[in-house]
């Protein structure tokens, strides 16, 4: 198969991005008083107005083009039935079971996972209301207040971020912690804060072999028998979520306490499995429940919605353009909502994680970028910040803003001031300002003519950049499912158009490899270095300060 940079559609797209880059958006808003109305599409309880992009509606035609042109619904298809899509693993790719609430089978290798699925949701609704109720009591008699969940990647990111965005919802008289990274200062932190008698420790693992994992449970275990917990009572107090458990009862953890996840559910897809425990932990069960309906009624509208009408498929297609066409490296997510401040973080592992890939799955070198870098943090705080760079710098980044339209209180002006930040943000980056406003604006002060001339290049806001503007009604937990399944259909989309295997990361491996080997020298201080005169170098430091 040819590369999709060889295609027919692909060469319209080139021509379209030529002819448009003459064509500033103040000018396509004011061709068309609809604009809006059609750059507008919902679904989910969420909004997406995407008219503040350099698109017309024949640009949108051929987009959906290229999306029929490289077989996306058939691929999305293949995804949802259970086929062996991610092909360097010989995995099928099914995140979507976890939230498969329409009662039909989902077959893998002849059999239904359904029940597996369903039988470890009602293992988790029944461990959470056991812990909320007290029932599940520590080794001295006293009730769970504290869980500490052990995990990095996708074992980490989904759970604590959205954890953190559905604060409002959070059940009374449960704290959920985190730790990820190796560095023992993450953990001594968290450690140094809880009870033992009243702690639970989840270990949350698909593969129980990650180097930070295993060994902040180790640390998390020993601080438990060194102050005053037995073997025995460990039980009581560590449980583990992973596809291998033999390694987990390896490992010490009692068999029952184990909660199950499959081969099948990749990492950072992984929160919708037994993964999302400590969510549920956090919130209860029945709003852990409404973010896998959430979730759920996206995977019906990507897979029943128009292409035109869709919004995975819009947000993926405005992604390809500007990565593609426009050259852009860069894409930012602004959450105008304080709890949503990780999910920039929890999008930059999903999106680049999936899709950065030099290789098509029938193992083609590509010749086109597979992907953004994906960064972005809370507004209005950025705008304080790195928004400068996005309004004036010579790089071009596309921007999703984000805001719930109604929020969990009700504090004088601050939700208006916050919408006011928002919507004034997408606007000025589109409209931007032209000398001649800037030198109007700058008439009444006394400035003589080649003073103003030059203050008013610098106030020159070049505009015509790129925003979509996502609106919640309010993030509840079904909302926030919906918006996490749209930006991973999103990076599916993108994956199927740009011929990679969205599924594997193979590239993580070197870096685990080659720490382990430089380890051994750290831990072995006279073992002769053969490694490039830098890395020996480094080792030499370290050695000598340990
Ligand atoms: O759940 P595990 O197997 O510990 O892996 C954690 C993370 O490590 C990665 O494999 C890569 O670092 C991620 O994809 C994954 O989410």
């Amino acid at each position: 198969m040819s590369l999709v940079s060889d295609t027919p559609a692909w060469q319209t797209l080139t021509d379209l991005a030529n002819t448009l880059s003459s064509t500033h958006m103040r000018e396509l808003f004011a061709q068309d008083a609809q604009r809006a109305e059609k750059f507008t599409a919902q679904a989910c309880g969420i909004t997406l107005d995407y008219a503040k992009n350099r698109i017309t509606q024949d640009v949108m035609q051929a987009l959906v083009a290229l999306a029929n042109q490289q077989q996306v619904t058939s691929k999305r298809d293949a995804m949802f039935g259970g086929a062996i899509i991610n092909n360097t693993e010989q995995r099928a790719v099914l995140h979507t079971a976890l939230r498969n609430f329409s009662g039909k089978p989902v077959m893998v290798d002849g059999v239904d996972v359904m029940p597996d699925v369903l039988a470890t949701q009602e293992k988790m609704r029944q461990l959470v209301n056991k812990i909320h109720s007290g029932e599940h009591k520590g080794y001295t008699g006293k009730a769970i207040t504290d869980v500490v969940s052990i995990g990095i990647g996708g074992s980490f990111l989904g759970p604590k971020i959205m954890t953190e965005a559905l604060k409002p919802y959070w059940y009374k008289g449960i704290k959920v912690h985190f730790v990820a990274n190796v560095d023992g200062c993450h953990i001594a932190d968290v450690l140094a804060e809880r009870d033992i008698e009243t702690t639970l420790f989840l270990m949350s693992s698909k593969s129980f072999t990650t180097q930070e994992t295993l060994q902040n449970t180790l640390t998390a275990k020993d601080w438990f028998l060194q102050h005053g917990g037995s073997q025995t009572d460990i039980a009581l107090h560590f449980m583990a979520i992973s596809s291998n458990i033999k390694a987990a009862t390896d490992f010490g953890i009692a068999e029952e306490n184990i909660f199950p996840m499959w081969d099948w559910v990749g990492g950072r897809y992984s929160l919708w499995s037994a993964i999302g425990l400590p969510i549920a932990l956090a919130l209860g069960y029945e709003h852990y429940r409404a973010l896998l309906d959430g979730a759920f009624a996206m995977d019906e509208h990507f897979q029943q919605a128009p292409l035109e009408q869709n919004l995975p498929v819009i947000m993926a297609l405005l992604g390809v353009w500007y990565v593609n066409f426009f050259g852009a490296q860069s894409h930012v997510l602004l959450p105008y909502y304080h709890y949503l401040r990780g999910f920039p973080a929890y999008i930059q592992q999903l999106d680049m994680e999936s899709n950065g890939k030099s290789v098509t799955t029938d193992n083609q070198t590509v010749d086109y970028a597979t992907g953004p870098v994906i960064w972005g943090s809370e507004g209005t705080n950025g705008q304080h910040s790195f928004h400068q760079l996005i309004h004036q710098g010579q790089v071009l980044i596309p921007a999703d803003f984000m805001l719930p339209l109604r929020v969990p209180h009700n504090i004088g002006p601050h939700h208006a001031m916050l919408a006011s930040n928002c919507f004034a943000q997408t606007q000025a980056l589109m409209q931007g300002k032209t000398f001649d406003e800037a030198k109007a604006e700058l008439a009444t002060k006394g400035l003589d003519t080649a003073e103003l001339d030059a203050l008013a290049r610098h106030k020159v806001m070049p505009g015509n950049k790129p925003s979509n503007t996502l609106l919640f009604e309010q993030l509840d937990p079904k909302t926030l499912g919906a918006l996490v399944a749209l930006y991973e259909h999103k990076v599916f989309v993108q994956g199927a158009i740009w011929g990679v295997n969205s599924f594997d990361q193979w590239g993580v491996e070197l870096g685990k490899v080659m720490g382990n080997e430089i380890l051994d020298k750290l831990e072995n201080a006279t073992a002769p270095l053969s490694f490039d005169s830098s890395t020996n170098q480094l080792v030499e430091r370290f050695r000598a300060a340990n």
